[in-house]
């Protein structure tokens, strides 16, 4: 049986607790990281994988330059499941191991 879809207040909620940079609503969580330099963008896609096999949960990834744009939504549920908000709390722990760009 597919996942129950979190409501906007649900959302909200757990938006709360996770790093400032995520937005979305019920469709999708989104996340934009922009990291020290293209290795270290790299480094965190090689890190967040093996915790997302763990969880058979899964982010569509884009990698530009030392950018990693994330999106979480749960395909089989269309929409944000509370696998959506556990994956972004731990793209959170991963990305807060990593050196971020300094401006
Ligand atoms: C069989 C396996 O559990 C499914 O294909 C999983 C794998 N990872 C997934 N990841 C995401 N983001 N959505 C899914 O519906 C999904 N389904």
């Amino acid at each position: 049986m597919a996942r129950e879809r979190l409501s906007q207040q649900d959302i909200e909620t757990a938006l709360a607790g996770l790093n400032p940079g995520w937005q979305g609503g019920p469709e999708k969580l989104t996340r934009s990281i922009e990291f020290a330099d293209f290795p270290t963008a790299v480094e965190f896609v090689n890190r967040i994988a093996p915790r997302c096999e763990e969880i058979d949960h899964h982010p569509d990834l884009a990698l530009r330059w030392r950018w990693v744009d994330i999106e979480l939504s749960t395909h089989s549920s269309g929409g944000v499941t509370d696998l959506d908000t556990a994956l972004a709390g731990i793209v959170d722990e991963v990305a807060g191991g990593l050196p971020l760009a300094t401006q």
